[in-house]
């Protein structure tokens, strides 16, 4: 249902030209310069007639579920956890909510499955379910689920889009969810779940081999079916993980900069970029988490995460913790001198 477009490379020389004209020795900004060239690139080809990039608007989406498995021993904590948790951003209490006031973020919160209902005022319903079934008993969700979160995620995206936003930042919440994720990865990736499952919340040695031992049997049970992302998403995803990646399409088709926090994040990431491969130009992934797979997954999508300060929490707060680097990139790109304009001209 989504259509994305490439960025345009014709306008790279450009955009490098401004960067090396800069005040300062060639790349002596570093992977600030790598990540000005990626927004000036979205941007140019959002508008071809863009003088000054900008960020405008810039939300971060946290999508909650909850997930079957959690139920057999695969956290430190119950799914309820995550209603409590999703009541904790309502009331501004939990890490998302300083972070986003501290940077200027609009935050949303998306109700994508939690176990039950929670009627409160200032969380989006986009609920799948209540909570998925247990994916090493049976599948997920259906694909009709999948369709269902991807329009969901398009009315969320919109919507911010509509208010002028170009740049979403992606987060989540749901105990269980480093389980369906290092699933999805290592479906996709055709991996050894071994080095896809970690001990996401911070489980104990028992539980962890116990998690190994569930992943690998959801995956023997539905590896067959597996045919396609959208098939790894209903078969052993997560109602967040859909809308999460529905989200990245719906961002990117909009030629919205997306920004993409830790592990489960990223494999949304990774199940949009195999279904649109184009989605890849529009992504900042802004961190590598504790989480054991992060790193082989963000070596496999060619990404240089900007922070690396072992977070290991979700939320969207690597994504936010990285923003006010976005600001600089920009802010550099468009305020810094030029040697011309500066008046200096001796550098050999
Ligand atoms: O973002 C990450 O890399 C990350 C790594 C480990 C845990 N988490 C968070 O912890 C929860 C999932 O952990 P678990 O042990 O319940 O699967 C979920 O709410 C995530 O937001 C998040
Ligand atoms: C308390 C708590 C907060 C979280 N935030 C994201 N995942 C989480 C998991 C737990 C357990």
């Amino acid at each position: 249902m989504f259509a994305v477009d490439a960025v345009s490379k014709s306008v790279d020389q450009i955009i490098q030209h401004k960067i090396d004209q800069k005040t300062k020795p060639v790349g002596a900004l570093g992977e600030l310069e790598s990540l000005a060239k990626t927004i000036a690139r979205v941007q140019f080809s959002a508008n071809a007639e863009t003088k000054k990039l900008t960020i405008k608007e810039p939300g971060l989406l946290v999508f909650a579920a909850d997930h079957g498995i959690a139920q057999y021993g695969v956290s430190i904590a119950p799914s309820e956890v995550t209603s409590q948790m999703v009541a904790n951003f309502a009331n501004g209490g939990a890490a998302i909510n300083v972070f986003c006031r501290q940077m200027g973020l609009n935050l949303e919160i998306i109700d994508a499955g939690v176990l039950k209902p929670l009627g409160l005022e200032n969380v989006t319903e986009h609920r799948l379910g209540n909570g998925t079934s247990a994916i090493h008993l049976a599948p997920a969700m259906t694909l009709e689920h999948v369709k269902q979160g991807f329009e969901a995620a398009d009315e969320v995206v919109e919507r911010h889009a509509l208010s002028g936003c170009n740049v979403l930042a992606l987060g989540e919440m749901g105990i269980g969810n480093t389980s369906a994720a290092a699933a999805i990865m290592a479906a996709l990736l055709e991996l050894d779940v071994h080095k896809c499952v970690g001990r996401g919340t911070g489980v104990n040695d028992k539980s962890f081999e116990l998690k190994k031992a569930l992943v690998n049997e959801a995956l023997k049970r539905h590896g067959s079916k597996i045919v396609s992302p959208v098939h790894a998403l209903a078969y052993v995803g997560g109602y967040e993980i859909v809308q999460m990646t529905g989200a990245i399409l719906a961002a990117t088709q909009r030629k919205m900069l997306v920004l993409v926090d830790g592990f489960i994040s990223s494999v949304a990431a990774l199940v949009a970029v195999k279904l649109h491969p184009a989605a890849r130009d529009y992504l900042i992934f802004t961190h590598v988490s504790e989480e054991q797979g992060h790193q082989l997954l963000l070596e496999y999508l060619q990404a240089k995460p900007l922070l690396s300060l072992g977070l290991r929490l979700g939320e969207g707060t690597g994504a936010a913790l990285a923003f006010p680097l976005v600001q600089a990139a920009v802010n550099f790109y468009n305020d810094m001198a030029s040697f011309d304009g500066a008046g200096i001209n001796n550098l050999a």
